[in-house]
């Protein structure tokens, strides 16, 4: 088979190596370490470590940068405060300075006046120009004010005191005089004589000292004022707010350097600059706000750290996703080699052989053919090759037959269409040719897998089954359930065909003599040796069936349409059934009826033709068996007729027990006679019937349906009480004592109450027990020895005598015979009707005679009919005889005629 791609995807390949070692355990833990899933997040950590220092790393030289930056400005703004401040500063102290003069010159009065017409005076928008006199009253002033006693202000007390030659600076404040701040500078002024003669005053507004405040360089909370030596605040802007008068730790000023610390204020912290204003003991302060110097920076680190964070986020994003799929790949991974090493495991500890293989495509797109790839041990035993010979062999040139019987085109569908192929084969191919193996295909990606099963126990246990079920346990031969399978089977090729089958049912003639009498060994002997015997008889295709018991069944299909064309067969089968057979050491006879049947003549289906040829061995038996006999329709009557007969027998048995007349059964008398007297000694009692439509029935047939109907009972007591009541009616008639025998029938022997029935026999009818004798069968006897003879001995100790019937076609044991309570041996008349001719027959009469007189048994011959058979019996010592040479059975009247008459049957000179 070809077929083409694309193929189906299927699941991976299950193969592997046993489990591994522990080096490589080992070794695959450490590659566990390398995995993604492991050395990602562990790579991205040092990323992101990375990262982080190298944002830190920037945002420090930047913080050192924005901070250095901030200091620079700060230095710059205080130098530049400083230098302004100086200017301020000295353009005041020369105002005090002209204005002493000219007051030293001009006098208080007139100092103003020269100052303004020199045009030396300051503004008098910011600067107010006084002079107190050495009284402190101020005298002079522009603009002008009323008088004022400053006599105990500081400035006036200060200078009064002492000359210091150096400007004195007030702390900012409001008084009585003025309700806005405003601070002092103040000089002394001294008379010609050098001494106190009043201080000349430049009151300045603070806000003078921070106007050089800027946004644009200070920011809105930068900071810019004048400290005084005694560390109390003159002025102090921050943005827009102008303050005095706070007191700052001189000692914590930067001296010369820019610091950052909280500052006054509001105690945010800012870079600090502080520049000493010698002369004035006045100190420029100027302090940049540390948060809006850094602004630039803060967002600059912001953005380093945003940058660093997102950064890190979206590494730990990817990093996470891709170490997730790699755990899974990972573990799908490692679960597929737990699965492939637990695979390997449980193959190597399988039963089974596993053969992994791998599709080897044409470039057609057709399976080419299957590489192997992996084996374990069982699939070592099952190929004959080690795993590493086979391992990439293609299957089809390792095993070449595959490509013929199938096996490869149905691998090759598994691996294009998927689905699982299962079958089972007979192996032809070494080692395991003639094994019975089980086949299981199923895709993997890239191949198939093939499991493979020696079912060769199953196999043969699944055909035993099925020939137990089938065959005969004893002859081994089909049975019943065979045959007709096999008969329905040719019915139909024959119904096909139109073509002719014949069906012969055999029964065993004597087979249950045998086997009641031998043994159940022995009879299932004779049926293995017939069996075999039949089988030699048939060609190959007929069938012989063991249809049960002595039963057997031969179907013969193929035959002529002709039945009579069967007969040398059917004659072959007779003689091969009747040879003797050797059985528990003895030799034994039996024959067979066979009733034949043909397709379609006969039947047209299995039941058909079985019934119709058992109704044609029921006429063979009938019709003295040991022959066949070929269907005819009105044979199928017979079971009709049977249950006609035998609902008529029990209507006449019923009348007659009734003493109704004509109920049509009757006894007739057989005589026996004594060869030594020549008189009749005894008679045997015969039941006849006389059917009210059919007229005379035979015996044979009429006592055999009773014994099968279990009628014989009650028609053999009927008998046994008739005869006892007529031999002691011929008594009482005074006729000579003769003694009666009455057949006893196998069911009649074997039925519970039989002493006890004989017992009431003799009673009722007052016949001494002498007179009376019971005839039994050999076989009847021996199918239960023990309780035969027991009954046996019952009915001697009652007095009542017993003879052995047929003797000689039954198989009683010498010493089994010995133990018979009897008194008499009947040679069966088949051994008396050809004894003049057949050697054979005399020889038996001759032994039969000897072991009987060994026995001290009396022997009587039957069936007596000719001078010569009653010559040879009497030359041979039988000591009685019963025949047609001397008397047909006849009724009772006739009996009592021939005891009256005392009539001789044998000569007198001949007897003895
Ligand atoms: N259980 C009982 N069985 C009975 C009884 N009555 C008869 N039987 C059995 O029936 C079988 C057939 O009997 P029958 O047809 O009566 O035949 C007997 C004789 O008529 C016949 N016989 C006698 N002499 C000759 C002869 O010279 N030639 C010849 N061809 N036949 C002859 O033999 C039969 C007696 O046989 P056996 O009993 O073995 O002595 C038969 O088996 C009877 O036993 C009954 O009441 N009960």
């Amino acid at each position: 088979m070809n077929a083409r791609l694309p193929a189906p995807r299927r699941s991976a390949i299950v193969s592997g190596p046993p489990a591994a070692p522990p080096r490589a355990r080992l070794g695959r833990k450490l590659s566990l370490v390398l995995e993604t899933y492991v050395a990602l997040p562990l790579f991205a950590l040092v990323l992101v470590a990375a990262l982080w220092t190298t944002a830190f790393h920037f945002i420090d030289k930047e913080q050192r940068d924005a901070r250095q930056a901030a200091r620079d400005d700060t230095r710059e703004l205080v130098d530049t405060y400083e230098a302004q401040m100086a200017r301020s500063l000295a353009g005041i102290d020369q105002t005090l300075k002209l204005l002493k003069y000219a007051v030293e010159q001009d006098g208080a009065s007139g100092a103003l006046a020269t100052l303004r017409r020199q045009s030396l005076l300051p503004p008098s928008v910011l600067f107010t120009v006084a002079v107190a006199n050495r009284d402190g009253l101020v005298v002079a002033s522009n603009p002008p004010a009323r008088p004022l006693d400053v006599s105990r202000v500081t400035y006036f007390l200060v200078h009064r005191a002492a000359d210091g030659g150096v400007p004195y600076v007030s702390q900012t404040l409001t008084d009585r005089t003025k309700a806005e701040p405003h601070l002092h500078f103040t000089r002394r002024i001294n008379d010609a004589s050098g001494r106190f003669a009043g201080v000349a005053i430049v009151e300045v507004d603070p806000g003078y000292f921070t106007s050089a405040y800027e946004h644009g360089r200070e920011g809105e909370r930068g900071l810019l004022g004048l400290v005084g030596a005694d560390g109390v605040v003159r002025a102090l802007r921050v943005g827009e707010q102008t303050s005095w008068g706070q007191r700052i730790d001189l000692a914590r000023l930067p001296d010369g350097q820019v610091s950052l610390a909280p500052t006054i204020p509001d105690g945010l912290t800012r870079f600090l600059g502080v520049r000493r204003l010698h002369g004035y003991g006045l100190i420029a302060i100027v302090g940049l706000d540390a948060d809006e110097q850094m602004a630039g920076f803060a967002r600059q680190r912001s953005a380093w750290l945003a940058g660093a964070g997102i950064g890190t986020a979206v590494l730990l994003l990817v990093v996470t996703l891709v170490s997730a799929w790699s755990w899974q790949v990972a573990r799908s991974r490692r679960r597929e080699r737990r699965a492939q090493e637990t695979y390997a495991a449980a193959s190597e500890a399988s039963v089974d052989a596993f053969f992994v293989l791998r599709t080897v495509w044409a470039a057609d797109g057709t399976v080419a053919d299957f590489a192997i790839e992996a084996t374990n041990s069982r699939a070592e035993e099952m190929a004959g090759l080690p795993k590493e010979a086979m391992r990439g062999m293609l299957l089809c040139e390792m095993l070449p037959s595959y490509r013929r019987n199938g096996i490869f085109d149905a691998a090759a569908k598994v691996a294009l269409e998927g689905g699982v192929d299962q079958a089972e084969w007979h192996a032809q191919a070494y080692p395991m040719r003639g094994r019975w193996l089980h086949r299981q295909v199923v895709p993997v990606e890239g191949g198939v897998v093939a499991i493979v099963r020696d079912i060769t126990e199953r196999k043969q246990a699944e055909e035993r089954i099925v020939h137990m079920a089938h065959h005969d346990d004893l002859t081994g031969l089909p049975n019943r359930t065979l045959l007709r399978l096999r008969l329905e089977q040719n019915i139909a090729q024959a119904a096909h065909k139109g073509w002719s089958l014949a069906l012969v049912f055999v029964d065993l003639d004597g087979f249950k003599l045998i086997n009641d009498g031998l043994g159940h060994n022995a009879g299932d002997e004779l049926l293995k040796v017939v069996g075999k015997r039949m089988r030699a008889c048939l060609r190959r295709g007929d069938t012989l069936a063991r249809f049960g018991g002595d039963e057997f069944v031969l179907l013969l299909p193929g035959v002529g349409a002709k039945a009579q064309s069967l007969a040398p067969l059917l004659e072959k089968l007779r003689q091969a059934v009747h040879a003797p057979v050797q059985v528990a050491g003895q030799s034994v006879q039996v024959s067979c009826s066979m009733g034949v049947v043909m397709y379609p003549r006969d039947g047209l289906d299995a039941n058909t033709l079985l019934m119709n040829a058992d109704a044609a061995m029921y006429r063979a038996k009938d019709g003295g068996r040991n022959n066949y006999q070929f269907y005819a329709r009105e044979m199928n009557a017979s079971g009709e007729e049977n249950l006609i007969l035998l609902d008529g027998l029990r209507q006449s048995l019923e009348a007659t027990l009734a003493g109704a007349p004509g109920g049509g059964l009757s006894l007739c008398y057989q005589p026996k006679v004594d060869l030594k007297t020549g008189r009749v000694f005894g008679v045997e009692a015969l039941l006849r019937w006389h059917h009210p439509e059919h007229g005379p029935v035979s015996p044979q047939r009429f006592i055999g349906l009773a014994e099968e109907s279990g009628m014989i009972v009650e028609l053999g007591e009927w008998a046994l009480r008739t005869a006892c009541r007529q031999n002691q009616a011929w008594r009482a008639a005074g006729l000579p004592p003769i003694t009666v025998s009455v057949n006893v029938s196998p069911r009649q022997f074997e039925e519970r109450k039989l002493v006890a029935r004989v017992a009431a026999a003799l009673r009722d009818s007052g016949l001494p027990p002498d007179a009376l004798e019971l005839e039994v069968t050999e076989s009847l006897i021996m199918r239960d020895l023990a309780q035969s003879v027991a009954k046996m001995r019952d009915l001697e100790a009652m007095g009542v005598s017993l003879s052995i019937d047929d003797f000689g076609t039954g198989y009683s044991s010498l010493s089994a015979l010995k133990s018979f309570p009897i008194s008499r041996l009947k040679i069966d008349k088949s051994f008396v009707s050809e004894l003049a001719a057949n050697p054979d027959d005399q020889a038996i009469a001759m032994a039969v005679i000897s072991l009987g007189h060994k026995l001290h048994l009396r022997v009587i011959a039957e069936g007596v009919e000719t001078e010569e058979q009653c010559a040879f019996l009497r030359a041979n010592d039988c000591d009685e005889m019963q025949g047609y040479l001397f008397s047909r059975p006849v009724p009772p009247a006739r009996i009592a005629e021939l005891l009256a008459t005392a009539q001789q049957f044998v000569p007198a000179e001949v007897a003895a």
